[in-house]
């Protein structure tokens, strides 16, 4: 396997830069953004150089160390303004991953707690916050990539395993949530034979999800996403794995637009679909998935993709970023705690805890 270049790393101390590799161009071209300031990094998720709901949440932490950094040499009070508003602007970056509003919160709580220091040492614990949210996700993939592998112990050899957008290493601090169970399958010689989803309309699995199977040696083939129902009818799949970008208290979950029919599609043809996210993607202040807020992006990720005009100009586009499917759809949510199977509200509440902590 070729060395993977970080997702996402702080280069430097308080005063340091944050480096993203840029997702926007893969896998034509690996370059890095130099991310120095807030600004840069709000522009960075919502054009997705640096997408996935994990890293996303990851990505803002450090943009606030970003911020903190035309404070450092004020007071407490004004610093601990400029990370309210900080806070406050990131989340505005993008509305459906709350791992975004998640992480954010716990660069507030630092924020609020600090007491009794300077401007600099509060600038050094929200970056060695920042670091642990950053470390806790590498875990919390690792664990989900074992609990995964664990609950699928009698997958049989060579299994067709279809997925959709990407769930990798790309989208999270770690080695994923989704692909995490694949690669740790690939590990214990399970030989998956992963189907991946183009994922219309930016290609997040056709440009990202690929590019890291062949990077570690594991079968993938890539498919339309209007191909999937027609895989499975052909018997090609004996298991569907999504990630989430935000789940319901009740278990609802979004996801990339498209994940519903993927769900539709394997109820109907009795194959199990699975949902592989860390607690921080739990947002239980919500009741269901009614209540979740969908991005909408513009129309021209749909008829201008990657610069070639596909519809008449002036058409109506509608390009929700996500969608919502329901609980009762979810064979099982694989968590960094343990597997939820046919996850409802009194099976979630006691592996999970509000506000994502353990
Ligand atoms: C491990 S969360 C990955 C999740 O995020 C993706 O959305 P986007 O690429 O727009 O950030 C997609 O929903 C993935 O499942």
């Amino acid at each position: 396997m070729t060395q993977p270049i970080p997702t996402l790393h702080w280069q430097g101390d308080i005063e340091g830069t944050l480096v993203l590799l840029d997702q926007k161009l893969l896998p034509t071209k690996t370059e890095l953004v130099v991310c120095t300031n807030v600004d840069e990094v709000w522009i960075a998720i919502q054009e997705l150089s640096v997408r996935g709901a994990p890293a996303i949440g990851i990505a803002a932490a450090y943009g606030v160390c970003l911020g903190a950094q035309v404070a450092l040499d004020t007071e407490l009070q004004p610093m601990q303004s400029r990370i309210r508003q900080v806070c406050d602007y990131l989340a505005e970056s993008r509305p459906t991953a709350v791992n975004l509003t998640w992480a954010l919160a716990r660069m507030r709580t630092v924020a609020e707690q600090a007491s009794d220091c300077n401007p600099r040492e509060l600038a050094e614990a929200l970056l060695a916050e920042a670091r642990a949210i950053h470390a806790e996700d590498a875990q919390m993939c690792a664990d989900i990539g074992r609990h995964g592998a664990d609950l699928l112990a009698e997958l049989p050899v060579g299994a067709g395993i279809l997925t959709h957008c990407n769930a990798g290493a790309l989208a999270t601090g770690g080695q994923g949530t989704a692909l995490s169970v694949i690669f740790e399958l690939a590990n214990r010689d399970k030989h998956p034979r992963v189907w991946v989803d183009e994922t219309r309309p930016l290609l997040q699995g056709a440009r990202l999800t690929t590019w890291e199977l062949m990077q570690r040696d594991i079968e993938c083939t890539l498919i339309c996403d209007s191909a999937a129902a027609h895989v499975m009818a052909a018997g090609q799949v004996q298991l569907v794995i999504t990630g989430a970008d935000r789940i319901a208290a009740n278990g609802d979950a979004a996801n990339k637009i498209g994940t519903y029919g993927v769900a539709v599609h394997a109820r109907s043809h009795g194959i199990p679909f699975y949902i592989a996210a860390p607690t921080s993607t739990f947002d239980l202040s919500i009741a269901n998935g009614s209540q979740i807020p969908i991005e909408q992006r513009s129309g021209q990720e749909v008829v201008q993709g990657f610069g070639t005009a596909t519809a008449p100009t002036g058409v109506a586009v509608y390009n929700p970023a996500f969608d919502m499917t329901p609980a009762e759809l979810i064979s099982g949510i694989i968590t960094e705690l343990g597997v939820i199977l046919s996850p409802t509200q009194e099976r979630i509440a006691p592996i999970v805890h509000p506000g994502g902590k353990k």
